[in-house]
């Protein structure tokens, strides 16, 4: 007896996981034991390359939700609030989900797993963070035995694309943009992707798996790239370093065991760190734990195939599961997360920081600089004058580690010394 899949969703991800499901040939043979019983859909006579027999579609998506014929609901619409209330009726119709929407993951993880778990089914969510990188399963399953202390990342593949071109041709972020939405690598509305918004639905799902405890979205500080300019680009490739929007979540220096840094925002990488060499939508993400080390696992973070892929693998996971015991629901597959972490703010974090500042060309101006850093307890790495011309000069100055707060009161200080014209860039930066 075949399981059956009721899909929501035949857009992009959608019909790349019927077209996985309808050409078996040299896949899992589980791919044998399920059947898409229905599709909902907006438009049920809109043409399609994916072969599916007409009469399975529909646009009335809660009677895929509810039917009591339907074992998995694959629920590919993206958005929220629609997708929410379908996860939350299929679940309670005793249905198992598979989704790839971390938006609503991020948002409503809690109400989602809580009620997932009181009807003993599985909401199964590999392809929400990283397409077709499967790092949900290395973090639930894989990596296990293992006490984490960090997870970083590159998980958005579009800021990863953009920021990249700005390295490699030396330009600006609005023309990259633009020209990054006419090619179909930027949404039209680019604000999820380029503030760092998508980042963070990622960060709070694999944080959660990470660490063991639920992550709200607003305690996630986030930061996106629109402020990154080609002269920061260009000092960042002249000391050795390239640009990179990083999700971040490690146990704190200070107290571990009572907060957890976690934030998303670009950050100077040391060209010989593992994510310097990520180029383009590549997403990878670098995890620590205890025994194992460091590990890297990268790859396409996006796009019909690659997220099709973790869809599926997910239904694999489920059959294979109900197949093997279909009372029991494996501790392994679900989430199980019942408080709230307590997150650090950025305010007590500890960062090294590259600053650029435009002053004026006269003497004394590095001194009170440094005068100003020292007085806030923030020691300087490096501090260099470049580009001198119309009286004006560009300075780059790199910190020590120092405690968030303490940088930001030292440059407003600065800021407001008379020699001082702007303070154009501040972005975050990892120890060469
Ligand atoms: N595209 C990717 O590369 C990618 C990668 C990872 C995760 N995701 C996630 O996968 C999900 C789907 O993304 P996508 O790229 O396939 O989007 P998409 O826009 O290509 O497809 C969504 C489909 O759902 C349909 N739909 C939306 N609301 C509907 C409704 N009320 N009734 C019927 N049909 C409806 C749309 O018409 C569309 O065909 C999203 O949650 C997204 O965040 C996408
Ligand atoms: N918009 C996302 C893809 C889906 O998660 C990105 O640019 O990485």
């Amino acid at each position: 007896m075949a399981f059956k899949i009721g899909l929501l969703g035949l857009g992009t991800v959608g019909s790349g996981v019927a077209k996985i499901l309808l050409d078996r040939q040299g896949r899992h043979p589980l791919l044998g034991e399920m059947e898409i019983t229905r599709v909902g859909v907006r438009s049920p006579d809109k043409p399609r390359d994916v072969d599916l027999p007409q009469n399975i579609f529909t646009t009335d998506l809660e009677a895929i939700a509810t039917d009591p014929a339907i074992d998995i609901v694959v629920e590919l619409i993206g958005g929220t609030d629609r997708a929410y209330k379908l996860i939350m009726q299929a679940i309670n119709h005793g249905k198992h989900v598979v989704t790839a929407n971390k938006a609503v993951i991020a948002r409503y993880g809690a109400e989602i797993f809580t009620a997932a778990k009181e009807k003993g089914v599985y909401v199964m969510i590999e392809a929400a963070v990283c397409g077709g990188i499967p790092v949900i399963q290395a973090l639930k399953q894989a990596l296990g035995a293992n006490r984490i202390k960090s997870v970083m990342g590159i998980v958005n593949g579009t800021t990863n694309y953009i920021l990249t071109r700005m390295h490699r041709e030396g330009g600006d972020f609005e023309p990259i943009l633009a020209e990054a939405q006419k090619l179909g690598y930027a949404e039209a509305d680019p604000t999820a992707d380029v503030d760092g918004l998508d980042a963070a639905d990622k960060m709070a799902i694999l944080a959660s798996l990470a660490f063991g405890d639920r992550i709200k979205l607003e305690d996630i500080y986030c930061e996106g790239i629109r402020q990154i300019t080609s002269t920061d680009i260009a000092f960042a490739d002249e000391m050795g370093y390239v640009i990179k929007l990083l999700g971040i979540a490690q146990h704190t220096e200070t107290a571990r065991e009572t907060a957890l840094d976690i934030r998303v925002h670009p950050v100077m990488v040391p060209t010989s760190h593992a994510l310097a060499s990520i180029h383009g939508v590549t997403n990878a993400v670098r995890i620590e734990g205890e025994p194992i080390g460091e590990l890297v696992l990268s790859g396409p973070g996006a796009g019909s195939g690659a997220t099709a892929s973790a869809v599926v693998a997910d239904i694999i996971n489920v059959v294979a599961t109900l197949r093997a015991n279909p009372s029991n629901i494996n501790l392994t597959m679900g989430c199980t997360h019942q408080h709230y972490a307590k997150v650090q703010s950025i305010a007590d974090s500890i960062n090294l920081f590259y600053v650029r500042l435009v002053v004026l060309n006269q003497p004394g101006v590095i001194g009170a600089i440094g005068t100003c850093f020292g007085q806030h307890k923030v020691s300087l790495e490096s501090i260099v004058q470049k580009h001198i011309h119309d009286g004006m000069a560009s300075i780059a100055v790199i910190t020590q580690k120092c405690q968030e707060s303490n940088f930001r009161n030292a440059l407003k200080e600065i800021g407001e010394l008379n020699a001082i014209d702007s303070i154009p860039t501040v972005i975050r930066l990892l120890a060469a």
